[in-house]
């Protein structure tokens, strides 16, 4: 499967929004994002370094003994959804990246070299979704797929890791970035379809969590 690659360094440095450069890169976005739910984003303004750093931060934490990232953990029984969930948790819950899709408006997801994400094609086949080097993957999550009254998919996405990668024993990282909107703002169809009944951001991720966690 072929997932476009946008270019949107005309947008991030500024670039004033009726020219054409930032048309047709709006115009290519909408196209990406309709046919697959997916795409990946480069000269997007987040500095290499940076992202290699949160990388190494992570690496680090991730090391650290059970007891001392368990007073990072996250709060079960509270609407704070950030912090650890440790691996038993997260299995029995999202069951540690078996089929789903995401929640919120958008997702932005580095990934590093190990690979393993893959996405549901509309020929109901998994698909591999490789790191592209500098790109940043964005993806439609299931309350952007509500907002436009279901023109922009959210599509289904996996992790499985690789038998090669199993046997080394090969770590493997990615760092995502959950876009939800404030949480008063409500989620009216954009078309004025109405197709969904409008819903507050927290309200719909409200009900989302009561389902999985
Ligand atoms: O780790 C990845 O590549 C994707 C993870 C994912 O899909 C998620 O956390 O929602
Ligand atoms: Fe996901």
């Amino acid at each position: 499967m072929n997932i476009p690659t946008v270019d949107i360094g005309c947008y991030v440095t500024g670039g004033d929004l009726q020219s054409d450069d930032v048309k047709q890169t709006v115009k290519l976005l909408h196209e990406a994002i309709s046919e697959h739910g997916f795409c990946y984003l480069k000269n997007h303004g987040v500095p290499r370094e940076l992202v290699e750093n949160v990388l190494k931060s992570s690496r680090q934490f991730f090391k650290l003994p059970c007891s001392t990232k368990l007073q990072f953990a996250r709060p079960q029984d509270s609407d704070k959804n950030h912090g650890w969930v440790d691996l038993e948790r997260e299995r029995h819950g999202q069951l540690y990246c078996s089929e789903h899709s995401d929640y919120g408006s958008i997702t932005l997801l580095f990934q590093d070299s190990t690979g393993g994400l893959q996405i549901l094609g509309k020929d109901g086949e998994y698909h591999d979704v490789p790191r592209v080097p500098d790109a940043v993957l964005l993806n439609i999550g299931d309350l952007m797929q509500r907002w436009t009254a279901d023109k922009y998919p959210s599509t289904k996405h996996r992790v499985v890791v690789a038998q090669d990668a199993l046997e080394r024993r090969q770590d493997r990282q990615s760092i995502a970035f959950f876009v939800q909107p404030d949480n008063d703002a409500l989620i009216t169809c954009l078309d004025g379809s109405n197709k969904y009944p409008p819903i507050t951001s927290f309200d719909y991720l409200m009900q989302r969590y009561g389902v999985t966690y």
